[in-house]
């Protein structure tokens, strides 16, 4: 039997917005697997945040089903979200109270005993610091507080919406450190992101989604395995080599002063073909496929646009 930890079928919220309908979410199918980080995928607008709101009783859906550790909602929403961890919105810490002290507030009231807010200090790497006050911290120990909160009643589930959103080079790595961690210690965690290059490096399976309907979902190491390999070629004759490896049969693209092979080949079998007729590269390295050149075969374009530098100065 599956284990699924998120579970939704023809999931469905439209908005009203100045009298115009905005689709939001469209018919989304997701199946989140206990255990591991899941990354949820997809460009600006897509419908990442309206789907966690969803899921965490936050938004109503116009149409579908959802069910969050095996509780159907809307019923089950209650017993349902006191199993998950979320990261509360900004404005549920005292400023001038320690980080310590903020989350010894919140395990009172919740009842729980003071050695567990030792514990998920320690989970997300704020032991050090504890001491200092709210105010004092940088954005990533803001957040990795917030995270520690979410921890603090042993959820099975934590659901982060694009947790390295604004943080500096710095905190998005103390946070790609942190959340691997949780998984390891048991938590499945679900992240919304539309960083590729984190999402490949934290996640175990990916939903991807546009226009708030599913694209692909599955894990990531099956997913880049689908996508065809490439191998990139240096040489110094770049149009004798084009003919050679033509020749041999291969489909071959220029790009810039290199060749790029497509498919899957090993890199010592082009290096031999081209060694025969006397040309020696200066380098014949296989382009590992990314989530990147993934998502943009899957949809012609990248999660997010990147500025243009000289454009934006
Ligand atoms: N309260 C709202 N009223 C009207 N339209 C909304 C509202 N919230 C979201 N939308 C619209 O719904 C669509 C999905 O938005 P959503 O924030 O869920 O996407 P997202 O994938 O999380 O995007 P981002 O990565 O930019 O946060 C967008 O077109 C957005 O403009």
């Amino acid at each position: 039997m599956s284990d699924l930890v998120v579970e939704t079928r023809g999931l469905r919220k439209v908005y009203r917005d100045r009298g115009r309908k905005v689709v939001a979410v469209d018919g989304l199918d997701l199946a989140v697997e206990r255990g591991g980080v899941h990354g949820f995928l997809g460009p600006n607008g897509s419908g990442k945040t309206t789907t966690i709101r969803m899921l965490l009783g936050l938004a109503r859906p116009d149409a579908g089903e959802i069910t969050v550790l095996g509780e159907r909602f809307p019923a089950g929403v209650p017993a349902a979200l006191a199993r998950v961890g979320a990261v509360l919105e900004r404005g549920q810490f005292a400023p001038d109270l320690s980080g310590r002290r903020n989350l010894d507030l919140l395990a009172r009231a919740a009842g729980l005993p003071s050695n567990r807010v030792d514990e998920v200090l320690e989970q997300v790497e704020l032991t050090a610091v504890a001491k200092r006050r709210y105010r004092g911290y940088s954005l990533g120990m803001k957040r990795r507080l917030g995270l520690a909160a979410a921890l603090l009643k042993q959820p099975e589930l934590v659901i982060l919406d694009e947790p390295s959103n604004g943080l500096d080079p710095a905190g998005i790595r103390d946070m790609r450190d942190t959340i691997p961690r949780l998984a390891e210690s048991g938590v499945s965690v679900v992240l919304s992101s539309h960083i590729l290059a984190e999402v490949q490096q934290v996640c175990s399976s990916v939903t991807i989604i546009s226009e708030g309907a599913l694209l692909k979902a599955g894990r990531v190491a099956d997913l880049l395995g689908e996508s065809t390999s490439r191998t990139r070629v240096g040489v110094a004759d770049v149009d004798r080599a084009t003919a050679c490896l033509l020749g041999a049969g291969y489909e071959v693209v220029v790009e810039g002063a290199f060749l790029v092979v497509e498919g899957h080949e090993h890199p010592e079998v082009i290096s031999r073909r081209l060694a025969d007729v006397g040309i020696y590269p200066y380098e014949v390295s296989a382009i590992r496929p990314t989530l990147e050149t993934f998502f943009l075969k899957l949809t012609g374009h990248r999660p997010t646009p990147m500025p243009d530098p000289e454009v934006e100065a």
